[in-house]
């Protein structure tokens, strides 16, 4: 049954890491857990000596001392009680600091993007789980037929009473377990449908506005609501129900465990302190079941969350490898047979494609849409791997450099430039600032990298120059300026490879001579440039051109080659210079 939940899988063992540090916590929680309870019996024996021996024979002295010891045995308990809480509260903070970083960095390792954006909120069940009711309703548990057997102590037919009544809550509880577990996991998948359809049209919401989907968006999430909150009030009054019958049978069976005590008192099998002992010990008896019941659906959510964890790290794995610390590349790039079949696709999106590049070279992609060009400039970009195949860099597979590692040598400008909230320097600078790098270092460089892009006159020009700060999606900026931004960012701390993908798909004149410029400048230095193209314009500074079709290289070699040979028609190629090429 818990099985599933030990992390064995290779990736896990953050996890594994994790637990091992929270368990001195947990131990001694369970350790104060299990003093707590014992001392739960001192109203018992309390009683049980007020009524036998301080009433019989009026001892006002041994009131007092009974007296005193219970109150140190509650003060105790109190403290116990307060300290195995904390324990469980920093057990929680520990798993936060172990985890949550590195739960982010396997976030953005995930390729598919949706079930990333609910780990944080899967880690925290857990951590509610950990650090409150969830895990002291378990430690408590263990405690029932202990006080069931201090009932028989009383007297057999007491025990027996409370062993009925504590066996019946149990399988209410079962029942309740089972009548509201699918409710509940049905419940969390709708409200996490519902809520990522609502970000979703959070997001679109201009186009929601102008499309006039106004009403069926509405319409749409107000239905997948209904249908989560549905299941939700389903499990609820589920839930609701077994709580009631739970708590209208412990007032029960106090009840009659005061019955049955007095029925017994009265016969003379027990003493009058029996009476309500045993009542007070039903209650604690069955207490730990009813604490089930109620944190049951926190346990439950904990339960597949946890899982979810397990799952998310081991479909992860790569990250957090250590590698030998290999010297700066020069820039040679190799693919070799590498094939990319993207998660939930059924066929490859690149198949078997092999190329080299040199430091210094320019290689132009083209092809149709949908032929695998932005999926090749991912690929060496190193934001996805290839499912089969390698990609090296100076010869070492892509997989020899640890996490930003190899980003460091690359700069990747992606067709959608995808900038952060945060300042343009912050966007430039790769958000360096957040690693503690010296501020000057980074002003330094940032500038460097946006004169290399040719954007840092247009950068002066904003309301805050590098200081301006962006919104969502570098919101602030238009397209195009967007795009010249990124471009810096690409060129941050001058990388040795460039994959840049439509990099002149929103640019004016004068943008497209900035980048030629850019190109030329990165290949001076040695550089190598992967960029994807639609325009012919920036094309007429590649050195070789790759034509793409249906992920398969139809064609590959020097520029005007492969422009005579797509147009065989023609005496010259194609290709015209870009803006600002002669001038170099
Ligand atoms: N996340 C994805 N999951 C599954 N298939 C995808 C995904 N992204 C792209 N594809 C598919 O991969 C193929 C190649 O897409 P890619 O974006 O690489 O083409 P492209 O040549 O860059 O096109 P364009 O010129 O329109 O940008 C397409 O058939 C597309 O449908």
């Amino acid at each position: 049954m818990f099985n599933d939940l030990i992390p064995r899988k290779p990736g896990t063992e953050p996890l594994v890491e994790a637990v091992k540090a929270c368990r001195p916590h947990l131990v001694w929680a369970a350790v104060f857990s299990a003093l707590v309870n014992l001392l739960y019996l001192t109203p018992t024996i309390y009683m049980l000596q007020v009524y036998d021996r301080v009433v019989p024979t009026g001892g006002l002295q041994t009131l007092l001392l009974v007296s005193a010891i219970a109150v140190f045995a509650l003060a105790t308990l109190a403290l116990l009680d307060w300290l195995r809480t904390r324990l469980l509260v920093r057990a929680g903070l520990r798993l936060d600091r172990l985890l949550v970083g590195r739960l982010l960095g396997r976030v953005v390792d995930l390729q598919a993007q949706s079930p990333g954006s609910q780990v944080l909120r899967e880690f925290d069940h857990v951590r509610t789980a950990v650090s409150g009711q969830g895990v002291l309703s378990l430690f408590d548990a263990p405690w029932t037929p202990i006080y069931i057997g201090c009932c028989f102590l009383l007297h057999p037919a007491l025990g027996a009473l409370t062993l009925v009544g504590a066996i019946i809550l149990l399988i209410l509880a079962v029942l309740n377990e089972r009548d509201s577990r699918p409710r509940l996991n049905q419940a969390m998948k709708d409200s996490q449908a519902a809520y990522a359809a609502q970000e979703s049209m959070a997001g679109q919401s201009e186009v929601v506005r102008a499309l006039g989907m106004r009403q069926a968006g509405i319409a749409l999430q107000v239905q997948q609501r209904q249908v989560a909150t549905a299941q939700q009030v389903e499990a609820q009054f589920t839930g609701g129900r077994y709580t009631g019958i739970i708590k209208f049978l412990r007032l029960m069976l106090q009840s009659a465990s005061l019955g049955l005590a007095a029925l017994l008192t009265v016969r003379g099998h027990i003493s009058a302190g029996s009476i309500i002992a045993a009542s007070v010990l039903l209650t604690r008896a069955v207490q730990p079941i009813e604490q089930m019941v109620g944190a049951w659906p926190t346990l439950v959510q904990a339960k597949a969350s946890w899982k979810a964890l397990i799952e998310l790290f081991a479909a992860t794995g790569r990250v957090d490898r250590v590698t030998t610390t290999l010297p700066a590349p020069e820039g040679r790039l190799g693919l070799e047979q590498v094939t990319v079949r993207l998660p939930g696709s059924e066929v490859p999106q690149l198949r078997g494609i092999t190329l080299s590049l040199e430091p210094g070279q320019v290689l132009g992609v083209i092809g149709p849409s949908g032929s695998g060009k932005t999926t090749l400039a991912r690929v060496v970009a190193g934001a996805i791997p290839p499912t089969s195949g390698s990609v090296r860099l100076d010869g070492a597979d892509y997989d020899a450099r640890a996490g930003d590692t190899l980003a460091e040598h690359i700069g990747y400008l992606p067709q959608v430039p995808g900038l952060f909230s945060g300042s343009v320097k912050d966007n430039i600078s790769r958000f360096r600032s957040a690693l503690g790098t010296d501020p000057e270092q980074i002003d330094r460089e940032a500038i460097a990298a946006a004169k290399a892009a040719g954007v840092h006159e247009m950068i002066l020009r904003l309301p805050h120059g590098y200081d301006t700060v962006l919104g969502h999606n570098g919101a602030g900026l238009s397209v195009g300026q967007s795009q010249r931004v990124a471009l810096a960012r690409a060129l941050y701390r001058d990388p040795v490879v460039l994959v840049l993908d439509e990099p002149n798909a929103n640019l004016d004149q004068e943008g497209e001579a900035a980048l030629t410029q850019a190109i030329k400048g990165a290949t001076a230095r040695g550089a190598s440039v992967l960029m994807v193209a639609h325009r012919a314009g920036v094309l007429g500074i590649a050195d070789r051109l790759l034509m793409l079709r249906e992920g398969t290289v139809q064609i590959e070699g020097p520029r005007d080659e492969v422009m005579m040979r797509l147009n065989p028609g023609r005496a010259k190629p194609t290709v015209v210079p870009p803006p600002g090429a002669q001038s170099a």
